[in-house]
């Protein structure tokens, strides 16, 4: 069973590549010169779909991590027995060390293992390279991109979630209460701000929660845990708010970035 490794240094630390790493549309366009088409949704997160093929060679995959530690994805439908593609992300002094892996089974018989040779091991080193490459560059633009605070709310084992009124597209679905982080505040004061002026509560912000999510090429969504300190949330500015209960948060119609959160959030909610 073939399995490649490829290690590269990025200059960024690990919270900062692992949004460069849920760019599905980065992703594409890293590969798509060497003949590899894949689609899915704007942002890799757990139990999103991939599809990718080669010629018409189509594989779907499914994937089962996106974190701080990382992505990963395994195959759920495709002509080989097994293929399983992962990132980790390693923290050190000088950056973040990026570790790609694919392994994978091929079907057998001699043209399956002359296949595996000439063209598998190939094709996968050509794409793991040009995925470092952009990966790279990405995490040096999400460096210098404005940050939007999120607050994780949560009281008696429910977590608070706010319905955005605009724009259309956004209208009616749901976010974590926060905004723009202001040129010169402290992510932690604008987390403390924006829920005073769109709840009219007191907060105490805490631990990041989970990765950074790319909301744009120059924004990023980045959470934290927080906890009530003072008053009733209202919905000043929002259409309603809410306290969810965990059997919910995974069917919420939440805005894009925010499912990549849920695996994290559901933690924060069961402790
Ligand atoms: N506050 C918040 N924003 C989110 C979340 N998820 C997510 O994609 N966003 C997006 C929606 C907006 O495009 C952007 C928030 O920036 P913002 O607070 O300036 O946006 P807004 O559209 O409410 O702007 P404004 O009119 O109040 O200035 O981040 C979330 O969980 N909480």
């Amino acid at each position: 069973m073939p399995d490649l490794r490829a290690t590269t240094l990025v200059d960024a630390p690990p919270r900062t590549v692992a949004a460069a790493l849920l760019d599905t549309a980065l992703l594409a366009g890293s590969v798509r010169g060497l003949g590899v088409r894949l689609a899915g949704g704007p942002l890799l997160h757990e139990g999103a779909e991939l599809t990718g093929s080669v010629g018409p060679v189509t594989v779907t995959l499914v994937v089962t991590r996106a974190d701080t530690t990382g992505v990963a994805a395994e195959l759920v439908d495709g002509p080989l027995p097994r293929l399983a593609l992962a990132t980790d992300l390693r923290p050190t002094r000088g950056g973040t060390v990026v570790i790609d892996s694919v392994a994978w089974t091929s079907p057998g018989g001699p043209l399956g293992g002359l296949a595996d040779v000439v063209v598998g091991r190939g094709l996968a080193l050509k794409v793991l390279r040009a995925r470092a490459d952009a990966v790279a560059r990405r995490s040096a633009q999400l460096l210098t991109a404005r940050v939007v605070v999120g607050a994780a709310v949560v009281r008696d084992g429910l977590l608070l979630a706010q319905q955005r009124d605009y724009p259309a597209d956004a209208a009616g679905r749901w976010e974590l209460p926060g905004g723009r982080v202001e040129p010169g505040e402290d992510d932690r004061a604008a987390v403390v701000r924006e829920c005073a002026e769109e709840l009219g509560v007191a907060v105490t912000p805490g631990e990041q929660l989970g990765p950074d999510v790319p909301l744009r090429a120059d924004l990023l969504l980045r959470v934290y845990a927080a906890e009530l300190a003072g008053g009733e949330p209202e919905a000043k500015e929002h259409r309603a708010v809410r306290w969810v209960p965990p059997a919910e948060v995974d069917t919420l119609d939440w805005l894009p970035a925010d499912r990549v959160l849920l695996p994290a959030l559901r933690t924060l909610l069961t402790p």
